[in-house]
């Protein structure tokens, strides 16, 4: 299963803790706003697990399949195979691509990468998508590598890399220009809509910016 260069224009990245109100609620009005992809990030304090975890991205991914969003998981392979989940989110340190790939066949591989380096040998590995941050300061991932700006998607665009790629870290309707401008297919946010006292209206502001800036497929 590909994923588009369009699907990757508002990438919602977002677990329970992130959210000011149920999570549910907060997804329903991402949609609604208009994004385009959803990350189910359930991590860091707080965090729900086993059986809490497995409910709440169930019904997660019901809400993205009635409004045909693409269910992406973060980290955790046996999650999107017992949710038939439409795709995985694996970083630098997680499970390696290969073994990923091997349990996901033809499911949506996303890899995290940082440099040239790293996103050639994730292109190698067969990512179907990149994400590359931290475009700016963020404090939502507390582990997060150092911060390059969207230069490095420059670099990476530069070497001849193609396959879509989003950007992520500290992205807001001010400075997401510039990662699309850098040769980036779209945006991943987590707490500009998660912390919002209005997710709704905060992702129609961000796609509204992004769509003239972005190529449709
Ligand atoms: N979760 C992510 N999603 C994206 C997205 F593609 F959505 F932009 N890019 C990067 C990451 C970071 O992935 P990783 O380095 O494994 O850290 P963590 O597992 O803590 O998120
Ligand atoms: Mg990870």
């Amino acid at each position: 299963m590909m994923i588009s260069r369009k699907q990757l224009q508002l990438y919602f990245v977002m677990g329970s803790s992130n959210c000011r109100e149920n999570p549910e609620q907060t997804l329903m009005k991402a949609i609604r706003g208009g994004i385009t992809c959803f990350q189910f990030r359930e991590k860091g304090k707080g965090s729900r697990r086993g059986r809490a975890k497995f409910e709440l991205a169930l019904q997660l991914k019901t809400i993205c399949r009635e409004y045909n969003i693409p269910f992406i998981v973060n980290d955790d392979v046996n999650l999107v195979l017992e949710i038939d989940a439409d795709g995985i989110h694996i970083g630098q340190e997680d499970d390696s691509p290969l073994e990923v790939r091997r349990m996901l066949g033809r499911k949506i591989l996303g890899i995290s990468a940082h440099n040239t380096e790293e996103a050639r040998e994730a292109v190698k590995n067969g990512a179907d998508y990149l994400g590359v941050g931290p475009m700016f300061p963020t404090r939502t991932k507390k582990d997060c590598r150092e911060v390059r700006g969207p230069e490095v998607i420059r670099e990476i665009r530069s070497d001849g890399i193609t396959i879509p790629i989003t950007g992520i870290g500290g992205i807001k309707s001010s400075n997401l220009d510039q990662v699309i401008q850098a040769g980036a297919d779209g945006v991943a946010v987590i707490s500009t809509i998660s912390h919002s006292r209005d997710p709704e209206m905060i992702a129609r502001e961000l796609i509204t910016r992004i769509k003239p800036l972005t190529a449709d497929d």
